[in-house]
């Protein structure tokens, strides 16, 4: 009950069609039990009185009360329906809010396969809930409840051999619930499973057939078809199992009731109409008993739905917001003594880094893989938290900008860059929807992709696939540098950026932000020297910390670690250059 509570501001505003669909519920559970009251009064009264002249009137109250009962289960289902289709799309824009919120360090563990069957499957089963679940509750007291105040208004003693069966079918749902429940569960967590295949056969494609390694696949996801298939089977055989005993057990109830009923009628104790009524009243309340499985069944998925989806509405943000409406100007960084652990306990990924970036300056961070380049930069727009230390932007810890000044002002660029299913245009427009076709085109141009996105057939129109398919890795590259560019960043951060783009267009890309960025404080991370040789500061990164500082002169002359690579990377280039016989 405390998961509907906690969710009951989703579905509280919508609490008038709940009652009207509840009240339409009462309405037709009336006329239900009015079925078996009229047939009784036809018999008694009119067929065994041969009092035919009533019967088109007994027609006609009969059609009408059909009438009524037809108009207020239309009312019951659309109403309940409304309900549980209202508060879900205000618990999935919710949910889906609370995801734009979320930290890298949620993310770090969550599963898309399992966040997305969150959003789809748990908010489709608390919704089949709140719309049908809960009136067949209700409906399961009010049908028994009504049907018993009749039933002993007939007869008592048959009302009591009816009362008699109960225990025996409560047994029998007991143990169908306790059957079906883990049988359920099993087929949810299987289809989770056979999803998850088929998401990442289709997210690795090209590494499944680069290796050959279609059939491996198939026989993986025919498995995990297999097993959901298993459950499903499973499942079926106690519902085939344990309906039929129910459905037994109620007809034993029918003869036991046929034997004393018959001889009550004989004995002149009961009305023949009324045993017949009897017969009808008695399945209004068997039924219900037999569903009352399914639907406690429907109730414990729906609060495991429910307690799925509060895991993810109350998950800790971590990352704390203030409003600030002043804009980040000038880009001047300041990192002082910071460290970074990414989860408690956990070595840290950063110890003790100072330095300071003068608004306009290039620091380039190098260092070996997992030495701590891009940790840094994650920092700066509070992707993470520092565990220790204190980051300033233009002389003001970053804490006191809003996230959105801090991150609208800072333009991330990393070596897997994401790109959407829609036009180029839109892709580089994409952190500033409002930009001018110039400012695209000028930003496509010192990301040095102008010239090939005109050669395309639809320019800057042309539409991109899934992830930006159809593009290579270098071309996917230049267009997530304009579309950093095209936010007029005061920071900007290329993580690896120009990995796959050749050397040259890499130094044409720098030359670009030299003279348009000039402002900029600007943090290359990358392997190659060649990329960021020309920067004001050069940071080397080793184990989490500064080894070494300064120019790409002063470094060569500490003859360290950096000389180290320099030397290994410049070999490779000679001998790159006598290979190709040809002066670069
Ligand atoms: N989200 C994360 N959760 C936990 N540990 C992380 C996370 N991201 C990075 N790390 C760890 O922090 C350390 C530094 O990683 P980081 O990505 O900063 O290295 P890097 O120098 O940028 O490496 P590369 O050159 O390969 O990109 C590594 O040991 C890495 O395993």
């Amino acid at each position: 009950m405390e998961t509907f509570r906690k969710l009951k501001v989703f579905y509280y505003p919508f609490r008038r069609d709940f009652f009207l669909s509840l009240f339409f519920l009462l309405l037709l559970t009336c006329m239900t039990v009015m079925y078996p009251i009229i047939l009784q009064q036809t018999i008694d009264e009119v067929m065994i009185s041969g009092r035919y002249e009533f019967i088109p009137w007994i027609a006609g109250g009969f059609f009408l009360i059909m009438l009524l009962k037809g108009a207020a289960t239309y009312g019951h289902q659309y109403l309940g329906d409304m309900f549980g289709i209202r508060t879900v799309f205000h618990l999935r824009n919710k949910l889906y809010e609370k995801l734009q919120i979320l930290s890298f360090k949620y993310y770090d563990n969550a599963k898309t396969g399992d966040l997305m069957s969150r959003l789809t499957a748990d908010v489709e089963g608390f919704r089949f809930f709140l719309s049908f679940g809960f009136a067949e509750l209700l409906r399961f007291f009010l049908l028994i409840g009504i049907s018993l105040v009749v039933m002993f208004y007939y007869s008592a003693p048959l009302t009591l051999i009816t009362v008699a069966a109960l225990p025996f079918l409560a047994a029998a749902v007991y143990r169908f619930d306790k059957r079906v429940h883990p049988a359920f569960r099993g087929i949810r967590k299987s289809f989770g499973e056979l999803n998850t295949k088929v998401q990442e056969n289709i997210s690795g494609i090209q590494t499944v057939k680069s290796l050959s390694r279609e059939d491996f696949q198939t026989s993986r996801f025919s498995d995990s078809n297999e097993d959901y298939k298993e459950k499903n089977m499973q499942t079926a055989n106690v519902w085939s199992t344990y309906f039929p005993l129910m459905e037994f057990i109620g007809n034993l109830t029918v003869i036991a009731l046929l034997f004393y009923g018959g001889y009550l009628v004989i004995q002149g104790n009961l009305r023949p109409g009324e045993l017949v009524a009897f017969f009808s009243l008695v399945w209004y309340i068997l039924w219900p008993i037999m569903n009352l499985g399914f639907v406690i069944n429907l109730f414990s998925q729906s609060k495991a739905s429910g307690e799925r989806l509060l895991e993810v509405l109350e998950a800790d943000e971590e990352i704390s917001d203030v409003k600030c409406q002043e804009k980040l100007i000038k880009g001047h960084v300041a990192f002082r003594h910071v460290s970074l652990s990414y989860s408690e306990g956990n070595e840290e990924a950063l110890h003790d880094i100072s330095f300071e970036a003068v608004s306009g300056q290039t620091i380039g961070l190098i260092g070996a893989t997992g030495s701590g380049k891009t940790s840094i930069t994650q920092l700066l727009s509070r992707f993470y938290e520092p565990s220790a230390g204190t980051i300033m932007i233009d002389g003001k810890d970053i804490k006191e900008y809003s996230l959105h000044t801090l991150r609208s002002s800072i333009g991330v660029v990393l070596q897997e860059s994401f790109l959407f299913s829609s036009s180029i245009k839109a892709n580089i427009a994409y952190g500033r929807p409002e930009a001018p076709m110039e400012d695209i085109i000028s930003a496509a141009k010192i990301a040095k992709a102008h010239d090939f996105i005109m050669k395309l057939p639809d320019g800057y129109d042309t539409l991109l696939g899934e992830r930006g398919m159809g593009l290579s890795g270098g071309q996917k590259q230049r267009i997530a540098i304009a579309r950093s560019i095209c936010i007029n960043p005061s920071i900007l951060i290329l993580d690896d950026a120009t990995s796959a783009v050749d050397m040259k267009t890499e130094m044409n890309i720098q030359e670009g932000f030299r003279h348009m960025l000039n402002n900029s404080t600007t943090f290359i991370v990358a392997h190659r020297i060649s990329s960021l040789k020309h920067a004001d500061q050069i940071l080397f990164i080793k184990d989490g910390r500064v080894a070494e500082r300064g120019t790409h002169d002063e470094l060569l002359r500490k003859k360290g670690a950096y000389k180290r690579i320099y030397d290994l990377q410049y070999k490779d280039h000679v001998m790159q250059k006598n290979a190709a016989g040809q002066v670069l």
